[in-house]
């Protein structure tokens, strides 16, 4: 049985989709940027901890067999913008994207216990120009607070979306075609 490291809605959502089987628990770690550190480095290793954090988690569960763990960032000009700590912080993000073209990196690992691989996935995504009172508005909608970048594009903030190159699935949280094919490495690997 696959374990999810993940509180988030819309990984166990996604997982879902395509039909893989899962159990799902929290793994807490600290998500503080290293000095120096790159956004591509940032979000592997966020993923990496998070899939070990689930992996020693789920110690005592008799099917563990291969633990998931991912993490999303919204990155602009080598900034990297996790979740809003408030509505300050949102109208920043939010008035960095407007106009723009900025990444969303999206790391997954997977691992075995003894084996472990990562994968990285970058997706281009341009946004309409946002006026304050737009930016206001969507803020009230509760929808920006828990998501990188203070966005959904799978929500009402798909309305600012003017252009996607890459995997929609991976801006959500998790890219499926590369999830997929990821845990076939790992399921076969983990069986011989
Ligand atoms: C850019 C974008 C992000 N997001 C979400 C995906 C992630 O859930 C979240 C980024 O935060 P993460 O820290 O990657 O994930 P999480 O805290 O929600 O869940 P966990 O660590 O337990 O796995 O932002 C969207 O839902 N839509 C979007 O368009």
């Amino acid at each position: 049985m696959l374990i999810l490291a993940s509180q988030s809605p819309r990984r166990a959502e996604l997982l879902s989709q395509i039909g893989v089987p899962f159990t799902a628990l929290s793994a807490d770690i600290d998500e503080s940027i290293l000095p120096n550190e790159t956004p591509e480095h940032y979000v592997q290793r966020l993923a990496q901890q998070k899939a070990q954090a689930g992996w020693r988690a789920s110690a005592d569960t008799a099917k563990r067999r291969l633990v998931l763990g991912a993490d999303t960032v919204v990155v602009i000009n080598e900034q990297v913008m996790g979740k809003p700590k408030d509505f300050d912080d949102a109208r920043a993000m939010l008035n960095l994207l407007s106009g723009q073209q900025h990444q969303v990196l999206t790391a997954v690992t997977v691992t075995s216990g003894q084996r472990f691989e990562t994968i990285l996935v970058k997706t281009d995504v341009t946004f309409c120009a946002l006026s304050p009172s737009q930016i206001e508005a969507y803020w009230q909608t509760g929808e920006p607070k828990d998501k990188a970048g203070s966005y959904a594009i799978q929500g009402i903030g798909g309305k600012f979306v003017t252009h996607i190159k890459g995997s929609y699935s991976a801006v959500v949280g998790l890219p499926l075609y590369e999830t997929n094919q990821l845990l076939s490495r790992m399921s076969q690997a983990h069986e011989c």
